[in-house]
């Protein structure tokens, strides 16, 4: 038996086990994750985020990211947050402005005097095999055949793959009706991030998230800057953006094609653990 010393954090409670690899010795397969993630007979987590040294000279330190689901994904706006405020508060580095590697880039999170952390999540792509998403040609909105329902969804790769819908209203029963359909749609190959989009003004929204291996969460970062992102595109959002979610709000603003998404928001701990594996 082992044990593995955890820090439970929270952005906007999209809720992480973050487990500091620097200075222990982690091994974590698929089912150790599943079990960890259970909240019931584990810690319960949306993602698991594990810290590292990086060997790219200039690059602070690297990040990995796995769904309660156990699998590892390319990019999480929450969790970069989160890893942020960890390093810094568990004295691993003392730079407020960190470059930091993923699955999928370096993005760059930088400490806020307010305590909020602001990310630099790099520029979104939208070419459909960069989701990856089937499609014959590119286009701003696709035509998505969800169990014999059409919806027009907006592609975007923040590293992670996100289908975005816009509708009247987030509380209508969307979510529940088409996000597990569209996450595990057959034109998403690596399977998706399902977001609901309702535009409030130019600049606010209201969004929710069916995540891809962790079901819906009370809020997913990348998922605000994917909403966003695909807002300004389709010509409803200006270029700086409140996102309400059910967890709380942050701020995206984007300038446009080819330039990175910033994204404003808080990331607090909650308290600290020992598991036994
Ligand atoms: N909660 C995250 C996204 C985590 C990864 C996602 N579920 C995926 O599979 O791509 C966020 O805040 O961005």
């Amino acid at each position: 038996m082992s044990s593995l010393r955890f820090t439970k954090m929270q952005g906007l409670g999209n809720d992480f086990v973050v487990v500091d690899g620097v200075r222990q010795q982690v091994a974590l397969d698929a089912a150790t994750l599943r079990r960890l993630g259970d909240r019931h007979f584990g810690v319960g987590f949306d993602q698991l985020l594990l810290v590292e040294t990086s060997s790219t000279p200039g690059i602070d330190f690297r990040y990995r990211i796995f769904n309660a689901d156990g699998s590892e994904v390319e990019q999480c706006g929450n969790g970069a947050r989160c890893f942020a405020r960890f390093v810094v508060d568990q004295g691993l580095t003392d730079k407020t402005e960190i470059a930091v590697e993923t699955a999928r880039g370096v993005i760059y999170p930088r400490l806020e005097a307010g305590g909020d952390v602001t990310v630099d999540m790099g520029a979104p792509r939208f070419i459909p095999a960069d989701i990856p998403f089937v499609a014959e040609a590119d286009a701003v909105v696709h035509q998505l055949d969800v169990g014999g329902e059409t919806v027009g969804i907006t592609v975007v790769s923040m590293g992670n793959p996100h289908a975005v819908q816009v509708v009247s209203d987030v509380n209508n029963g969307a979510v529940e009706r088409f996000g597990a359909a569209i996450e595990n749609h057959p034109r998403f190959p690596a399977r998706v991030n399902a977001g609901f989009m309702q535009v409030l003004a130019r600049d606010e929204i209201a969004l929710r998230v069916h995540e891809r291996g962790a079901g819906e969460t009370l809020a997913c970062g990348t998922g605000a800057c994917a909403a966003v992102v695909a807002g300004i595109r389709r010509g409803l959002l200006d270029a700086t953006v409140r996102v309400h979610t059910r967890g709380g709000g942050l701020s995206i603003s984007w300038a446009g094609e080819g330039r990175p998404v910033l994204m404003t928001g808080p990331a607090v701990t909650v308290f600290d653990g020992v598991i036994t594996l």
